[in-house]
């Protein structure tokens, strides 16, 4: 059985993780608990913002869901995050926290890089001007590459010897070495699949090793590239510099700071704020009877300058796209489940839609019930409109992604 995905932030000190993190969780109070079995204190619930399957329907005014909640058919759906700390240059040979964060890590479905592209940091979070955080993004990839390859190393004698043996499939032995990283054979198999002329194991040296590796951190750790504090002047250049260099790789443009600060004036009715937008109102706006309170010369000129610097150049602070993206690199879709599949409503009541999963786009509709009810024998599975649908069909967007599951009822 899959288990809830989880987003890991990933970084050098100062970066702006914490900032990043605060940034994605700082929850409405509308908010229900959710029901992640272990919280650690490096784990916080952000929420993800997608169309939720009541505007198709008209029903937003009767959506709420268990968790998360639902603005006008803008569905905010819990998903984990965990923050990894102590990512510094050295740390796969015990710097910093040393190998600590690699247990964080191997959890993670996907990453979130956040890199600082103002360059007023070093590689260790101290202060300076001119850094070039192309760097970074190389020295992270190659801490967890060489954290990988040593172990591979460590072994590499033995791990020949037994395959030879044993006359094991390349993906037998590799799942053996690899399955600690939370990798599962298909994954695995993926990342075998992505590499050219691939040599009989035996015949692998240093380099195809080190191609291996790469090749498996690229379907176990997909990253998106959060380019942190586009508000400061010298980010642009660096931008552009990391855009040209990493054509392929997922970017978002963030100011993390920004978005903590915005939400902090919403909800000091300083401000009206859409998050994830670049609309933000404030009572000189909007008049009398908007429930905002006026703003003093300094707070008035700081929302200028969040506009000009931040929000009309970009679009937004970037941070609720930095999630979308994560959750898009994983290729994540909502799929939600009802009792009734004519009405959408669950036990009882009226409220629509109230159970939503993010689970992979052409998962099995028979997975999907077992993800969310164990071992179950299913009777029937509907979908809209009462239509039977199969256990292998598949879920997509708008497609086998609203489903109400019979159980055939446990004797005794
Ligand atoms: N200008 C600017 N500064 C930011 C932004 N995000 C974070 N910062 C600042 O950068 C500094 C470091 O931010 P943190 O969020 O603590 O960074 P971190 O990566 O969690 O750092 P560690 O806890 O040391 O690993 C703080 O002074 C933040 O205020 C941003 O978007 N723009």
């Amino acid at each position: 059985m899959p288990r809830d995905p989880l987003i890991g932030i990933v970084g050098k000190p100062s970066s702006g993780k914490s900032t990043t993190l605060n940034s994605l969780t700082d929850a409405d109070a509308k908010v229900g608990a959710f029901p992640f079995t272990t919280i650690e204190p490096n784990r916080a619930t952000g929420y993800l913002q997608v169309d939720c399957a009541c505007s198709r329907f008209g029903k937003e005014s009767l959506c709420k869901p268990n968790y998360g909640w639902c603005k006008n058919g803008r569905r905010f759906v819990p998903i984990m995050l965990l923050d990894v700390a102590g990512l510094v240059p050295g740390a796969s040979q015990g710097l910093g926290l040393g190998n600590q964060f690699l247990d964080d890590l191997r959890q993670s479905d996907a990453l979130i890089h956040v890199v600082d592209v103002s360059g007023t940091t070093d590689s260790n979070g101290k202060a300076t001007r001119g850094y070039d955080p192309l760097q970074d993004i190389e020295w992270l990839q190659d801490e967890i590459r060489l954290w990988i390859e040593g172990n591979l190393h460590k072994r590499w004698g033995s791990i020949v010897r037994k395959h030879t043996a044993t006359k094991a499939s390349i993906v037998d032995t590799i799942q053996l070495q690899f399955g600690g990283y939370g990798a599962g054979r298909k994954l695995i198999d993926e990342a075998l699949r992505n590499i050219k002329d691939l040599p009989p194991l035996e015949k692998w040296d240093n380099e195809w090793i080190t191609r291996v590796v790469r090749s498996f951190m690229q379907v176990k750790f997909p990253t998106v590239l959060a380019l942190n504090k586009i508000d400061h002047p010298d980010a642009d250049k660096n931008v552009s510099k990391i855009m040209l260099r990493y054509p392929e790789t997922k970017t978002v443009l963030t100011s993390a700071i920004t978005e903590v600060l915005l939400r902090k004036l919403a909800k000091q009715k300083f401000i009206q704020y859409e998050e994830g937008t670049e609309f933000v109102d404030t009572y000189e706006d909007l008049g009398d009877d908007c429930g905002l309170k006026p703003l003093d010369e300094k707070l008035a000129q700081r929302i200028e300058t969040i506009r000009d610097l931040v929000l009309y150049r970009f679009g937004s602070t970037g941070v609720v796209q930095v999630l979308q993206a994560a959750v898009g690199v994983l290729d994540l879709i909502p799929v939600y489940t009802v009792r009734n599949i004519t009405t959408f409503t669950g036990n009882s009541g009226t409220n629509v839609f109230r159970d939503c999963v993010l689970l992979k786009r052409g998962t099995p509709v028979g997975s999907v019930a077992r993800y969310i009810m164990g071992e179950v024998t299913i009777a029937v599975i509907e979908g809209v409109g009462g239509k039977r649908i199969s256990e292998d069909d598949l879920i997509d967007s708008g497609k086998n992604d609203i489903l109400s599951f019979k159980i055939v009822a446990q004797s005794n």
